[in-house]
């Protein structure tokens, strides 16, 4: 007998290197068994050694796309990666409300508040910061930036466990449920702790810190392994531990491709004794 699978939709953009935005999305709902569904918002023209431009897709196409798959093969959960300007983040705030997608709605919602690659080409026009801050924040279920991002949006500095917690308070402020900050830039700290907290609880997610340069594609594949759990039905704080467990693995197996920064591998779930996968190079 077939079974259908939970769905998840990733609202972000596309890397023509493979390695982030929507195609890390949909590499980690294959490998955590959930059917992936895209709504595309703009085709950024990428590879190893950065991003050379991007071309966003038109608002209405965006909010089309969301449409299309809400309305006929149902969302269980979804996601923001690049959103790229203030019209299409403003497009997309009023679009998941028509299709009951957001905190104050039955489906949850991730956002990762994408606003420049890890090379630090920008992703997302500077204008757009406050469209984040205003029209996603509030809708969603957790927002889950990292420090460059929390710095961007709140001003407060990272450097620590206590600079983290301070964090994680002013973001709440933006009307979140439950923010997510990331540790994965505390370079000088020898594991990686991300700060979850909703308010009330403070719960420090902790792993050891892999020795690789590899990590492109670690923010949306941690945050699509989340969207994955909730999906399925987890609550957050469980969704946030098994993503977390699923972003570790991914760090630990990521390759080297290309002159420059090799991709996190959400592939450590499936077979690794695929005939003639291994390129050799
Ligand atoms: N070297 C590492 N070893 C293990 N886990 C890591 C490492 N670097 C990052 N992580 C984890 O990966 C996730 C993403 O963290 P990070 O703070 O780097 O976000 P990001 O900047 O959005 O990611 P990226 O820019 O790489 O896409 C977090 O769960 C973090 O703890
Ligand atoms: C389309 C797209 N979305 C997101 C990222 C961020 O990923 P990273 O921080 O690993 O460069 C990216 N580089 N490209």
């Amino acid at each position: 007998m077939t079974t259908t699978p939970r769905t998840a939709l990733t609202i972000a953009g596309s890397d023509s290197g493979g390695g982030a935005g929507i195609q890390a999305d949909l590499r980690t709902f294959f490998a955590n068994g959930v059917h992936g569904m895209t709504a595309i918002t703009a085709v950024t023209v990428q590879n190893s050694l950065g991003v050379q431009g991007f071309t966003e897709i038109p608002a209405e196409v965006v909010t089309a796309q969301i449409r299309a798959v809400a309305s006929d093969m149902g969302v269980d959960a979804a996601k923001t990666g690049m959103l790229a300007t203030a019209e299409i983040i403003q497009a997309v705030a009023k679009t998941l409300d028509e299709v009951h997608i957001g905190r104050n709605a039955a489906i949850p919602f991730v956002v990762d508040p994408v606003a420049a690659s890890m090379h630090g080409d920008a992703l997302l026009r500077e204008e757009a910061l406050e469209a984040i801050r205003t029209e996603l924040f509030p809708r969603a279920t957790l927002v889950t930036p990292n420090l460059d991002e929390v710095r961007l949006l709140t001003g407060v500095e990272v450097t620590g466990r206590e600079s983290q917690r301070e964090a994680a308070g002013a973001l709440l402020e933006f009307g979140a449920q439950w923010v997510l900050v990331k540790g994965g830039h505390l370079y000088e700290d020898p594991e990686c702790t991300d700060l979850l907290s909703d308010g009330v609880q403070c719960i420090e997610l902790t792993g050891p810190r892999h020795d690789t340069p590899h990590t492109h594609g670690g923010g949306d594949t941690l945050a699509s392994a989340i969207t994955s759990g909730l999906a399925k039905g987890l609550g957050v704080p469980d969704a946030v531990e098994a993503g977390k467990r699923f972003i570790e693995r991914s760090v630990a197996e990521a390759y080297p491709l290309g002159a420059g920064v090799g991709p996190v591998s959400p592939f450590w779930r499936l077979a690794h004794d695929q005939p003639g996968a291994a390129a050799g190079r």
